[in-house]
Order: structure tokens, then C-alpha cells, then sequence
């Protein structure tokens, strides 16, 4: 049965990817990383831009950026769950793209967002319009890895239970929520929608989050959390930049699938009007 070790790192991240990738180094080196590793970072951990055209011309030009990272999975024998990278759609638009690595730097999947975030928020920014310069998924990903089954989605994505549903539909035991929520937001709903997501596809639900008080102007919430398959946040971290580790273990996700098969009790799968 698979297993393996999640390493959330809580990042807060600036306008800069050479710091950013410099701060994730650091805190990977204070690690004793146990195989097999994946390690999650949070929603544009590479470069938390102040504008969409920063985010844009960061976006045509990260050829370089990602060579490292490659780098950076083969030097610390990690797969890669790298949050969220603007990656140019060759039409003057950005998807906000989730890569994830094997520990060789290979990328093995990709996940476009799928929704975004345009909302008025009652803190000091006021105002979120991702729509204005980024293009948004299409395509629900799932992917086999060594630790299990990894569905892949983004942020603002975790507001739409019918995307994780989908991803259950696909064979997902674990899945990944890289995010950078508004302090506002965050208090108000993000244990709840993890812990709902993880209890609804009784799958592991790892959530990489953006913390503090960001280069760019913005604040974020942090708390990026593990939650197992009943529930239970098997790790929290507080409101600062650091690294939670949690051990997977597949056995206990397919114990709880067996005794509450809620899968196969559902009425409304995506078949159900065919
Ligand atoms: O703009 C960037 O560089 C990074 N992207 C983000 O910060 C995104 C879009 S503005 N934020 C969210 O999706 C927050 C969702 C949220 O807070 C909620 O659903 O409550």
C-alpha cells in the first residue's frame, strides 16, 4: 500500500524569484527529508507579483526559473508539487499553472486554475480581479505518483466542491489545494471547506498556503494544513513562514472508504443525466 512524506512549506513569498527560491531552499535544508518526499508549495510562491503585467512579463520569462526548480528536486531527491507558476498562453494572457516535478525534475503533470477569483473582500486591497490578465483551465487533472493518487487544484478552486467530486470520480486519495487566501477570507473559511472537501471524497487534502505580509501590499492568511480522510487536521501551521510534515498512509483512506462508501451511495455523479 503507498505512503509517503508531505512537506507543506509556508511560504511568504515577494515580487522576486530568486528570493523566493532562496527562501525555499533554506527552509528545505533545515529538514531531514524522509522518502519518499513530496514537498507542496503554496499558490505563487516563484513571484507574488503586485500587477497582472508584472505577473505577465514574469510569465514570458521563467524559462530559466523552472530549470532551477528541476534542479532544486534532483539536488534534494523530492517530488515536487510546485503551487502555482504564471505560465504564458502565447496570446498576451497567463494561466495560473500547477506543475508538479518527480525527483528526477521531470514535470509530470500540469493543472491550469480553473476559477478565479474576482471578488470584493472587506480588507485592505478591497478588491481581487484575477480574470483581468489570466486565462482560466480547462481540463480537471489527476495523476499516479509514489504517495497515492494526486488531484491537483488551486485557491479560490477549493469554493467548488463539484471539481473535487470529479477529481474522486478520477481515482484522487490525495488532494492538493496550493493558496494564498485573503486574512479575511481564511478566518472565516478555510479549515471549514478543507475539512469538508477531505470528509466529502474521504481523501487526504494537503494545502500549501501564503503568509503575512507580502512585498506586493497583499496579506495572507497562512494556517496550511493536512487533513486526513475522517477529517482530522493531522497538521496546522501557524500564522508564520515554516514547514509541516505529515506521513500518508493509504491504508486508513481505503478503510474508510470500504465502511462509508460514499462513492458508490451518490446519486449525482456526472453520469446521472446521461
Ligand atoms: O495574484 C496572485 O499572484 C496570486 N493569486 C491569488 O492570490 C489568488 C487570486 S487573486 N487568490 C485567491 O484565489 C484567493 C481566494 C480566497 O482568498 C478565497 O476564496 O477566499
Amino acid at each position: 500500500m503507498k505512503s509517503g512524506h508531505i512537506y507543506v512549506v509556508q511560504m511568504c513569498s515577494g515580487i522576486h524569484p530568486e528570493e523566493n527560491l532562496k527562501q525555499l531552499a533554506a527552509l528545505l535544508s533545515q529538514q531531514t527529508l524522509k522518502q519518499p518526499a513530496l514537498v507542496c508549495l503554496p499558490e505563487s510562491w516563484l513571484a507574488f507579483c503586485q500587477t497582472p503585467q508584472q505577473t505577465l512579463a514574469q510569465a514570458q520569462s521563467n524559462d530559466d526559473w523552472i530549470r532551477q526548480i528541476q534542479q532544486l528536486c534532483r539536488d534534494f531527491n523530492i517530488w515536487l508539487a510546485a503551487g502555482t507558476i504564471a505560465l504564458t498562453d502565447g496570446q498576451g494572457r497567463y494561466y495560473a499553472a500547477s506543475l508538479l516535478f518527480n525527483n528526477e525534475g521531470v514535470e509530470v503533470a500540469r493543472y491550469n486554475k480553473i476559477h478565479l477569483f474576482d471578488a470584493d473582500v472587506a480588507d485592505s486591497a478591497g478588491q481581487y480581479r484575477e480574470s483581468t490578465l489570466t486565462r482560466p483551465g480547462d481540463d480537471i487533472v489527476t495523476v499516479d505518483s509514489p504517495f497515492g493518487r494526486l488531484g491537483l487544484s488551486v485557491c479560490y478552486d477549493l469554493r467548488f466542491p463539484g471539481l473535487y467530486q470529479a477529481m474522486r470520480e478520477q481515482g484522487a486519495e490525495i488532494l492538493l489545494v496550493p493558496s494564498a487566501f485573503t486574512t479575511v477570507t481564511g478566518a472565516a473559511h478555510w479549515k471549514p471547506l478543507l475539512q469538508a472537501r477531505a470528509i466529502e471524497t474521504q481523501c487526504y487534502v494537503v494545502a500549501a498556503a501564503q503568509v503575512g505580509e507580502h512585498e506586493n501590499g497583499r496579506q495572507t492568511y497562512g494556517h496550511s494544513l493536512v487533513v486526513s480522510p475522517w477529517g482530522v487536521c493531522l497538521g496546522e501551521a501557524p500564522a508564520q513562514v515554516g514547514v509541516i510534515h505529515a506521513r500518508l498512509d493509504l491504508t486508513d483512506l481505503h478503510a474508510i472508504r470500504q465502511k462509508m462508501p460514499v462513492a458508490a451511495h451518490n446519486r449525482f455523479k456526472s453520469d446521472f443525466y446521461e
